[in-house]
């Protein structure tokens, strides 16, 4: 009798790909693919039962071990950290990070210390600190490119993905920082405990991921 694993599951933009790949590789996922307000899901034909949550609350359940794995963003890791084996990067929820300024502006050429807006306040000071460049971070939740547009920061690290927001705020590019894709995480004591149920799990989405290259 083979170990009932838990998944935690990015509510949001991830879910619906998450769905996606585990009906590829054979997963009964109707109960998620219609969850009204439930937040835990038993998939009928497998194992598994999901957990719908926050981004960065799927690093906080697969760590301490409430959930086996976790689908998260590469952001949310890079902004978060932990404690877990991230063990395939599942192809979908690719954006990146970068660095945007207003159009016009010339970020490097002032030699006053710069201040930078974002929700990733840690992706941020990494950013820089590998620059050897000293900056004031200015924590923001959302709608990050408001920051220079009120004058509140000289740039902001975000998240880009077509570039449709920059542009409509009259923002560039200037810099990326970090590719972003959905990430497969596992805890680490569970990648002993349930070895052969985790390793069902990665081989079957490694399958499907190898067929749609
Ligand atoms: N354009 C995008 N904006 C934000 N996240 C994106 C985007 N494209 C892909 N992603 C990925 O989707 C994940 C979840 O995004 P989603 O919008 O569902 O939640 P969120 O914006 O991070 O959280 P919330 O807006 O509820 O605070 C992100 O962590 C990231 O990995
Ligand atoms: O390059 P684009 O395709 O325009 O996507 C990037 C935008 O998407 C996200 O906003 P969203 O409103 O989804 O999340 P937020 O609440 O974190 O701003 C992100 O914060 C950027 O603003």
């Amino acid at each position: 009798m083979s170990e009932r694993l838990r998944i935690a599951i990015t509510k949001g933009r991830l879910l619906d790909k998450s769905v996606e790949l585990f009906e590829a590789v054979g997963l009964d996922c109707s109960p998620i693919k219609d969850p009204g307000r439930r937040l835990v899901h038993c998939v009928p034909n497998y194992p598994l039962d999901a957990v719908l949550a926050k981004a960065p609350d799927v690093i906080t359940y697969v760590e301490h071990g409430v959930c086996d794995l976790g689908i998260v963003g590469k952001d949310t890791i890079l902004e978060k950290g932990g404690s877990f084996y991230e063990v395939l990067d599942l192809g979908f929820g690719k954006c990146r990070f970068a660095l945007a300024v207003k159009e016009g502006s010339d970020f490097y050429g002032t030699y006053k210390t710069r201040r930078i807006a974002s929700k990733y306040p840690e992706v941020t000071r990494a950013f820089f600190e590998k620059k050897g460049m000293d900056v004031d971070i200015i924590k923001i939740e959302g709608s990050v490119e408001l920051a220079p547009i009120l004058d509140l920061a000289d740039a902001i690290v975000d998240i880009v993905e077509t570039g449709a927001t920059l542009k409509a705020n009259g923002l560039v590019p200037i810099e990326d920082v970090a590719q972003v894709s959905a990430r497969l995480i596992v805890n680490t004591a569970s990648m002993k405990l349930y070895k052969d149920e985790i390793a069902d799990l990665i081989a079957r989405c490694e399958g499907e991921l190898e067929r749609r290259k």
